[in-house]
Parts: C-alpha cells; sequence; structure tokens
C-alpha cells in the first residue's frame, strides 16, 4: 500500500539530516515541506517566533497539544534546559510512531515525553502521571475546535499558573475564533498576536501568546 505523508516527511529526515542533530531534522522537514510535500507543520517562519518565546520563558515544564509528526516537539526541545520535560499529546497512532522517530532521530527523546491519547482525558492525569503541578508554557497546535475546551480543561484541573504562557497556532489560518475571543476579552489572560505566515505560503498566519493571570 501507499506510504502515507508522515511516513514519506520521515523518510526525509532519514535521508537528508544528520543523526543526532535538531537542526538538520528541521531543516530537511523544512526543505521537505517546500519542495515535495506540504504538510502542517508550524514551519519555519512562525517557528523561529516559537524559538524566541520559548527561550523568554525557559520553561521547566512544557506542555504540547498535537504532536503530529514531531516537527515543533524537536523545535521546542531541542532548546530546554538538561533536567527539564516536554510532554507531548497525540491520539492518532500513526502520527505518533512517526514522531517518535523523528523526535528519536533528533536525539531528544530523553527530553520528550510523548503520550498517546486524547488531550481531553490527558490533561486531568498530568498531576498522577508525571507528578506536574503546573505547567510554565503550552504550546496548542491540535484541532482548532478543541483550543478553547482544552484551556478551559487545563485551567480547571489548575494546571496553569500565574505567568504560565500559552502559544497558539493557526489563530488566522484556519483559524480558532472562539479560543481568540476568550484569551483577548478574559480578565485572566493578557494577550498578543504575532503575525506571521501560513507554513510554507504566503497565505497571512499568526501566533497569539497568551500569559495566564491566576
Ligand atoms: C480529541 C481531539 C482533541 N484532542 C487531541 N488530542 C491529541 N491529539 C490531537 C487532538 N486533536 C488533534 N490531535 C492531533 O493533532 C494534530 C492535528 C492538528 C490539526 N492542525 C490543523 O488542522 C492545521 C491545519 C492547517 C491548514 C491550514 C490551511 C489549509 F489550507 C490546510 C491546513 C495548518 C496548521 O498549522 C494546522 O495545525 C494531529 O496530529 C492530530 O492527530
Ligand atoms: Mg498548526
Amino acid at each position: 500500500t501507499r506510504s502515507t505523508r508522515p511516513q514519506r516527511l520521515l523518510r526525509a529526515v532519514q535521508q537528508k539530516a544528520i543523526k543526532g542533530d535538531p537542526q538538520s531534522v528541521i531543516s530537511a522537514i523544512d526543505y521537505f515541506c517546500r519542495h515535495s510535500e506540504w504538510a502542517m507543520n508550524v514551519g519555519d517562519e512562525k517557528g523561529s517566533i516559537l524559538d524566541s518565546v520559548v527561550c523568554e520563558v525557559c520553561p521547566t515544564t512544557a506542555l504540547e497539544l498535537g504532536t503530529y509528526c514531531g516537527y515543533s516537539t524537536v523545535r521546542i526541545a531541542r532548546l530546554l534546559p538538561p533536567g527539564t520535560k516536554l510532554i507531548t499529546l497525540e491520539f492518532n497512532p500513526a502520527f505518533a510512531a512517526v514522531a517518535r522517530q523523528v523526535i528519536e532521530y533528533a536525539g531528544l527523546q530523553n527530553k520528550v515525553c510523548l503520550v498517546e491519547g486524547a488531550s481531553g482525558d490527558l490533561i486531568p492525569k498530568m498531576c498522577q502521571m508525571f507528578g506536574i503541578k503546573t505547567f510554565d508554557f503550552v504550546f496548542i497546535d491540535h484541532w482548532k475546535d478543541r483550543y478553547l475546551p482544552d484551556i478551559k480543561l487545563l485551567e480547571e484541573c489548575q494546571l496553569l499558573r500565574k505567568g504560565s504562557i500559552l502559544l497558539a497556532d493557526n489563530v488566522i489560518c484556519p483559524g480558532t475564533p472562539e479560543y481568540l475571543e476568550y484569551v483577548r476579552n478574559s480578565p485572566h489572560y493578557e494577550s498578543k498576536y504575532f503575525k506571521s505566515h501560513l507554513e510554507y505560503t504566503k497565505v497571512e498566519d499568526g501566533l497569539e501568546k497568551s500569559v495566564f493571570l491566576g
């Protein structure tokens, strides 16, 4: 049977990147998506905004919703100091299998914990599974209609603290109108929009950075 796009993306990493070199894995995926097949990775332009926010926050605990092929997982994990963990949630087993291999190729398996399952089921288990009290940083890039319910769940589970940073992809394209309305109007958040472009295209998109105020 035909390979899937994530499998072809993984093959491009294995053929073009250097094992243990996260930057070469990132470049191989960006090259594949620009010159072979578009894929819904955050990409290089929004990715450098992601990098700067991660470096500014220096999180000790980080969560990613929607691993897909592990591109943003590698971008985030490569910037984390030793001893910190990025927990990434992915409910599609085929995507999770590809992501594990991408993360391992980058040599970042010790900084990442990929948990297979739905965010709605797993978020309430973060404390019992990992002893996590609160997350310093959350990157949101899963199904767009799940952004809002999942941050409300993070609030309910008391997994956010004063100063926790949420960074959401695709707030323009495909768009997350309910999420934007909430974080921009809620007294519990201070929000800022980072204008950019949809990965590998000239279409406008951007990232919304929201600080939880408690
Ligand atoms: C139970 C569902 C909610 N909980 C969930 N828990 C764990 N993982 C979940 C997940 N939802 C979705 N996922 C996973 O996240 C990923 C989903 C990402 C959805 N992303 C998009 O749709 C997207 C789409 C575009 C896009 C933009 C323009 C266009 F023309 C076509 C596509 C661009 C992006 O950057 C995107 O992120 C998959 O790997 C999926 O299996
Ligand atoms: Mg996205």
